[in-house]
């Protein structure tokens, strides 16, 4: 039987490091790498930074949109991404947010999370603003493919306060009912021990905050180092006790490195380095 995704995510992050590098292949970044702006630079792209870091970094985050742009070139380069991904040991976190009526997001999980899906990955991102319960079909669908879903929370854009901090008829703000139907669906695992498959995404850039994660027993996704402001040393801040379960991503500051593999590897080191002196995993 497959392990559970919070097991595996456990184990390969106290091997490895927690750290969730981005594959945001930004056009500029691109020209950058001395790669076209076409499918073949995206591949290149890709494919090299994987085969620069892929066997160093516990999990990766293929952007979907990057992707998505060139078209069926582009998702057929997503799908030899994913297999790269496999192919080193690494984790795919594909970032596709997807959010939609709960027939519509069976057929979503069906497409990135079922075993066997051309474009299966381990985990994927999912807006809960259809309501958290619309995102039943792919969480139970996660649970038996031993794989995760990452509910968007607390995000990192300075829009995001606008939907996340309204209250809600209890009164607590929306990112924290998010927390919380997420630490619901994590209970048993946190029963018998285990991490559950259901994450969250928390921006680096929110600041102190008096959302409460002690119940959430998930691996916390959170984008927004680097390039949006966000630093390792202020995720104690963010984070207090919970740190503990802190996924850091970075996608630019990163990628921009490249394409020197060993720029790579030294910015990677880098960035392990910074968030290890948080966040101790074992
Ligand atoms: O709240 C969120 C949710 C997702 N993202 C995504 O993460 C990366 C961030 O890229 P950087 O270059 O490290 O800024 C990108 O794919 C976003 O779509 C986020 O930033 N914030």
């Amino acid at each position: 039987m497959t392990m559970p995704y919070g097991q595996r995510l456990r184990r390969l992050s106290a091997e490895r490091g927690p750290l969730c590098v981005g594959i945001d292949p930004h056009p500029p970044l691109l020209t950058a790498w001395g790669l076209p702006t076409s499918a073949a630079g995206l591949e290149r792209f890709a494919r090299g930074l994987i085969e620069a870091i892929g066997s160093e970094v516990a999990v990766f985050k293929p952007q979907s949109a990057f992707f998505e742009t060139y078209g069926s070139a582009g998702i057929a380069v997503l799908e030899r991404v994913l297999a790269d991904l496999h192919a080193v040991g690494a984790i795919s976190v594909l970032d596709v947010k997807r959010g939609d009526i709960g027939s519509t997001m069976d057929a979503y999980a069906a497409a990135y999370l079922a075993d066997g899906a051309p474009l299966a990955a381990d985990a994927i991102t999912a807006s809960p603003y259809l309501g958290f319960g619309s995102l039943a079909g792919a969480i139970d669908l996660a649970a038996e493919t031993g794989r995760g879903v990452y509910v968007l929370a607390l995000t990192s854009n300075p829009e995001g306060p606008q939907v996340q901090h309204a209250r809600v008829a209890d009164g607590r703000i929306v990112g924290q009912a998010i927390l919380d139907e997420v630490a619901e669906r994590n209970a048993a695992a946190r029963e018998v021990g285990e991490l559950g498959h259901v994450g969250v995404v928390v921006g680096a850039t929110i600041g102190r905050t008096a959302a409460d994660f002690s119940r959430l027993n998930g691996s916390i996704l959170v984008p927004g180092l680097g390039a949006q402001g966000g630093t390792a040393a202020g995720l104690a801040e963010v984070f207090g006790d919970a740190r503990q379960l802190v996924l850091p991503s970075s996608s630019r500051e990163i990628l921009s490195a490249g394409p020197d593999p060993s720029a790579l590897r030294a910015a990677v080191g880098k960035a392990q380095a910074a968030i290890g002196d948080v966040i101790a995993v074992g």
